[in-house]
């Protein structure tokens, strides 16, 4: 206003003549006019593109952009330094927020108890050195001598603290990609590197790849992929309906990738159990399709991600932010994986059976079938029955090999469907067993060996070092040493019938 006058007052001054001082005047304001509302209107519209935030295109309704402003503020609020009472008294007045600090408290504390147990032995493995003999408790209560060449190299060598120690464990555990074995038996970084996966900063976090369930993909420190399961069911739930009900059980990959170790298959990838926390370990390095789906309910985190079964109405929630699963290994980039259909896949029709479900003469045309004529293939396909007979999965639709190899191995990935139903003992996952009559010698030999020994002893010992153990339940558990009865049996059968010829 005050230049306004002085510039009106000054052109008053050049203009003497009044008639022409007025419509000098007229025309200085029509023209001054224009000018401050062109100003203005530059004003507000620079005030609306600098200062008002971006809308995000990825949070669509207002509902949840309250919600990710909501995990915001809960991200701040957890990670404000602990024992800082300022910042803890200044959170816990925000009117609305009390039972996610109360919740958030009450983790720390539930940590720092985990944290005793662990120092009272929980993680830190026995010292046993490969071939060791050491005593196990049986169910029974008596103790036997055991081999544990399995639970040797799960003590946990060196933990990883920088990048770089990091990425030498990962590239060790790539190292023993090999075209007839994963993971290499008896090799002692294994504890080291399943702690590193169950330690490493989550650095980046996408939903999943591939497949139809609910997972996401993570993405450790030294830039190692993994495959984020979340638990879905409490240990003692009992899947029933038909034998491949339910959803993936993370649990179940943990004990199958070391029950694939100890039968000495090592075709499976590395799996260990983590308890992540949604909010501070997950949510800050999301991308924001996966951020999308992240949702509350009851004061407890969720996420139902990106696949074919994943929908908003069923997350997969944590308790309060810290969420349970298991973390699989991804495979080298360098290995291309090749898919096929499983000769012995289940129809997933009650009305209509499979060929195999009607001819027992099925293996003699499956044997000449491209790849299996190959016969290696055939018999990772009974050892495949096998270790599914165990851990109860009746899901194995596909399969997987390495698209380079001319006679691949069959690898043992997807092994979620398992360990649902403790009660019940699929007889159908044996099929290939039964039809084929052959088994591989050296898996014969391993599962009479742990008919005497207790698998149940053997898997309860290794699993007892995983930072989720207990993974399996004691009915579970009881259940393998079950299963290796009808196993044995059934090979019995073949064996009386045919011979040593069986045993390949
Ligand atoms: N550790 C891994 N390394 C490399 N690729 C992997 C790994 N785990 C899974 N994959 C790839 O991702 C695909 C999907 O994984 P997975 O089978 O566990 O998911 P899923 O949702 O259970 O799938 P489906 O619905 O087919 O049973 C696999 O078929 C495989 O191609
Ligand atoms: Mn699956």
């Amino acid at each position: 206003m005050v230049t306004l006058f002085v510039w009106l007052k000054s052109g008053t001054i050049l203009h003497p003549r009044p008639r022409a001082v007025i419509s000098s005047l007229v025309m200085r304001l029509k023209k001054g006019n224009v000018l401050l509302f062109s100003f203005g209107l530059v004003s507000v519209w620079l005030f609306i593109i600098v200062l008002t935030p971006a809308p995000d295109a990825t949070h669509k309704s207002s509902y949840h952009r309250e919600l990710m402003a909501d995990l915001k503020a809960r991200h701040d609020s957890v990670t404000k330094p602990v024992g800082d009472e300022k910042s803890h008294k200044k959170v816990k007045m925000k009117a609305d927020d009390t039972n996610l600090v109360d919740s958030h408290v009450k983790i720390s504390q539930k940590r720092d108890k985990r944290k005793k147990v662990n120092e009272a032995g929980h993680f830190v493995p026995k010292k046993v050195k490969v071939g060791d003999k050491v005593s196990l408790k049986s169910s029974k209560n008596e103790t036997k001598p055991v081999t544990v060449q399995w639970e040797a190299n799960l003590a946990v060598l060196h933990k990883a603290k920088t990048k770089a120690a990091y990425t030498k464990l990962w590239k060790k555990a790539a190292s023993w990609v090999q075209s007839d074995q994963i993971n290499l038996p008896g090799a002692e970084e294994l504890g080291s590197i399943l702690h590193g996966m169950s330690t490493a900063k989550i650095k980046k976090a996408d939903i999943g790849y591939k497949g139809t369930q609910l997972k996401a993909r993570l993405v450790l420190e030294g830039g190692q992929m993994v495959v984020f399961k979340p638990k879905w069911y409490r240990r003692d739930e009992v899947m029933t309906g038909n034998p491949y009900s339910g959803k993936d059980r993370h649990n179940g990959e943990i004990a199958a990738f070391h029950l694939n170790r100890i039968l000495g298959f090592n075709r499976a990838p590395l799996v260990a159990g983590r308890r992540v926390n949604l909010l501070t370990e997950v949510f800050p390095v999301a991308t924001p399709t996966l951020n999308a789906t992240f949702t509350s309910q009851n004061n407890n985190t969720c996420f139902y991600g990106k696949c074919y079964y994943c929908k908003p109405s069923d997350p997969a929630c944590a308790e309060g932010d810290i969420m349970e699963g298991s973390l699989t290994l991804w495979l080298p980039a360098k290995y291309t994986l090749q898919r096929w259909k499983h000769p012995w896949a289940r129809t997933y029709r009650s009305s209509k059976k499979a060929r195999w479900e009607e001819d027992d003469a099925y293996c003699d045309e499956v044997k000449k079938t491209h790849p299996i004529e190959r016969q290696r293939l055939l018999l990772d396909i009974i050892d495949t029955a096998v270790f599914d007979y165990l851990i109860g999965n009746a899901d194995r639709h596909m399969f997987e090999t390495f698209e380079a190899d001319e006679d691949p191995m069959l690898l043992l990935l997807d092994n979620g469907k398992s360990f649902g139903n403790p009660y019940w003992d699929e007889g159908s996952i044996l099929a290939p067993v039964k039809q084929c009559c052959i088994i591989r010698n050296q898996t014969w030999t391993i599962l009479q060996e742990f008919k005497e020994r207790g698998l149940s002893d053997a898997m309860r010992q290794v699993l007892s070092h995983d930072p989720v153990s207990p993974v399996l339940s004691e009915l579970h558990l009881q259940a393998l040493d079950r299963r290796l009865i009808d196993i044995s049996e059934a090979v019995n059968v073949c064996i009386t019938e045919k011979g040593q010829a069986v045993l390949m």
